[in-house]
């Protein structure tokens, strides 16, 4: 029994005991869970860095917050349980002093209810934010810091879609621990107090000529802990299908951007017929593992709907004799339907919640193997160009392709300040990997590379434009405010005079722009960040003979002190170079002069 008279001072007393002993369980659990089990270790790897005090106690105060709420809502829980006993008893009764005091502290109890679940909510929101957030920018950060995003082509196992994963796996990672670790501690927390109210209100049942003591706590145990142990055997194939069922809804949606992306190249060819069938047979794999869901879903719900309406009457049929023998209260009969269901829910918390758990490790090998792959990514032998003196200079640089096939082979040379060299050979011979293995992008190579102190530009055939307004496009990468009339005198320059009063227009420049506009947008951002080399791969490749020329001379006044190092196959482009590096083949190379 319950005195209401003193239930503040006993309820802060239960909640500041059980608090304290939840902590010490839950962090011994967590240890030992990441100690002793592979997908503990994984979480752990993901979850560390926002609970660890280096990075401000933040995190950790707010978890021990959450829990906090937690073992109160399972007190507040209890008192409902109390209230129901009382109340009824004075209904049947026929008490109505009772009746009405009962329902007095109802009022009080339902309104500390409301307010815990409000704050909670709150609560549970701030730290799914602020891990949101923390756990977002660790990983853009690892992708673009070690450079994974452009060389997770060359590890040993790609991942597929790093996008999703940053995208949506971080927000579902978060809130899914959250969810599924509170949930945990409020099962538990629920067991062992209702556990007890029912043993205090559970009598002896007759099963076979046999007497069970306290019946109603073994019956409840027994049948949950089966039902339990049939519903993950019948769940398991969901872990499987789960971590499919992302997987191929990232591939369908990947092909629906390229087309997006490629689309006008797509039109040109007519392949809408090819790219239907792609993109049907895609989303077809789709709909033939979500069956499979269907299907396991149908064993797995339809256990679980009969598992949880059976233990409906289940209460009622055991304590129904003792109350019409006169052995036990209307009340009691109520507080033991309330405790069956609660012990009765918290055991089956771990049941019900194995479709989660199967997400949510899904979601977390997905995380690991972009941090996997951003680790195998930083660690790739790249051959770091020094950026020291005025020139470029290559000493016994060798070049080669991934699987091992020579592009170049120890080559020295020497580009000095206003000398430009042009790299010419046959298509696949290595020219674009020569600029890429100079910029330090590159890790098949080997030898000495010194360049330029200083920022280095690199153009290539169809240069990046970023979202955002024809603005941040000129000036990419560099955010730094450059003046409106610098802006306008550079595209006047590159004969881009006819975009200067839209240079706050926001567009998808990349697909708005022919080929040639876009090639003559790169020189402009030449021309403003005054880089002290410039890479220019096929960079004027889409615009005629005329503007090629204007393009180069303009380059040249604005930056004579500039090195220059092209590919291009154009002979036009000779005048505007001192020397060709010409590509053999098979890492054989030649220096040849050319009289400007
Ligand atoms: N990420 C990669 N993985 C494997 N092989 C690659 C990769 N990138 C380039 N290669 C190979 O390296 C070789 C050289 O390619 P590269 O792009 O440097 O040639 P290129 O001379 O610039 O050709 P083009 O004139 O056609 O642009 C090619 O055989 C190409 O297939």
């Amino acid at each position: 029994m319950l005195d209401w008279g003193t239930v503040v001072l006993d309820s802060v007393i239960w909640t500041a005991k059980a608090y304290a002993i939840t902590v010490v369980v839950f962090v011994a659990v967590l240890a030992a869970v990441v100690r002793f089990t592979r997908w503990g270790r994984q979480w752990w790897r993901i979850a560390a860095s926002y609970f660890d005090p280096r990075n401000g106690v933040g995190g950790l105060a707010l978890a021990a917050l959450v829990l906090l709420f937690t073992v109160f809502a399972v007190r507040m829980n209890v008192l409902f349980s109390y209230w129901y006993n009382d109340f009824y008893t004075a209904i049947q009764n026929l008490d109505e002093p009772a009746f009405w005091r009962f329902m007095r502290i109802f009022a009080v109890l339902a309104t500390v209810h409301v307010l815990r679940a409000l704050i909670t909510y709150l609560i549970g929101q701030t730290l799914d934010i602020r891990w949101r957030t923390h756990l977002n920018a660790r990983l853009v950060d690892t992708w673009l810091r070690t450079g994974s995003f452009y060389k997770d082509r060359f590890v040993e196992s790609p991942i597929d879609n790093p996008d999703q994963r940053i995208q949506v796996d971080v927000t579902d990672f978060v809130t899914t621990t959250r969810v599924l670790s509170m949930g945990a501690v409020t099962a538990v927390l629920s067991i062992v107090s209702f556990t007890g109210i029912l043993w205090d209100l559970s009598g002896p049942l007759t099963v076979f000529g046999t007497e069970i003591p306290r019946a109603m706590v073994f019956l409840v145990f027994v049948y949950v802990l089966v039902t339990t142990a049939v519903a993950f055997w019948i769940g398991r194939p969901l872990i499987q299908l789960s971590f499919l069922n992302e997987k191929l809804g990232a591939t369908y949606r990947y092909a629906l951007v390229r087309v997006r992306e490629y689309g006008e190249s797509i039109a040109f060819y007519r392949g809408e017929g090819v790219e239907r069938g792609g993109l049907l047979s895609k989303f077809a794999a789709v709909i033939r593992n979500w069956w499979h869901i269907v299907f396991r879903m149908l064993k797995f719900d339809g256990f679980n709907l009969t598992v949880n309406q059976t233990a409906v009457i289940f209460p009622f049929l055991v304590q129904g004799p003792r109350l019409f023998a006169g052995q036990i209260t209307l009340g009691d009969v109520m507080q033991t339907s309330n405790a069956f269901g609660q012990v009765h829910d918290s055991l089956s918390f771990f049941r019900e919640s194995y479709d989660d758990f199967a997400a949510f490790r899904a979601t977390t090998i997905r995380l690991n193997g972009l941090l996997d792959t951003s680790r195998q990514a930083g660690e790739l032998p790249t051959l770091v160009p020094s950026a020291q003196g005025d020139r470029l200079s290559l000493s016994g640089l060798s070049v080669g392709t991934p699987s091992g096939k020579p592009l170049v082979t120890d080559l020295s040379l020497s580009v000095t300040p206003g000398q430009a060299l042009l790299v010419r050979g046959p298509s696949g011979s290595g020219k674009t990997t020569l600029l890429r293995t100079i910029a330090g992008l590159w890790p098949y190579a080997r030898g000495g590379i010194d360049r330029p102190a200083g920022d280095g530009l690199f153009l290539s055939q169809n240069p990046y434009t970023p979202l955002g307004t024809l603005r941040d496009a000129v000036t990419y990468p560099h955010t730094s405010v450059h003046d409106d009339d610098a802006l306008r005198q550079v595209l006047e320059k590159v004969a881009l005079g006819h975009l200067v009063d839209r240079l706050d227009a926001e567009s998808d420049w990349a697909r708005t722009l022919s080929p040639g506009e876009q090639q003559r947008l790169g020189f402009a951002r030449i021309l403003l960040s005054e880089p002290a080399i410039v890479f220019l791969d096929e960079a004027t490749a889409a615009v005629d003979e005329g503007l090629e020329n204007l393009l180069y001379r303009t380059l040249r006044t604005a930056l004579p002190e500039a090195v220059i190092v092209s590919v291009g196959h154009r002979s036009t482009l000779d005048s505007f170079h001192d020397r060709v590096l010409e590509l053999q083949g098979d890492g054989r190379w030649a220096i040849t002069e050319l009289v400007r």
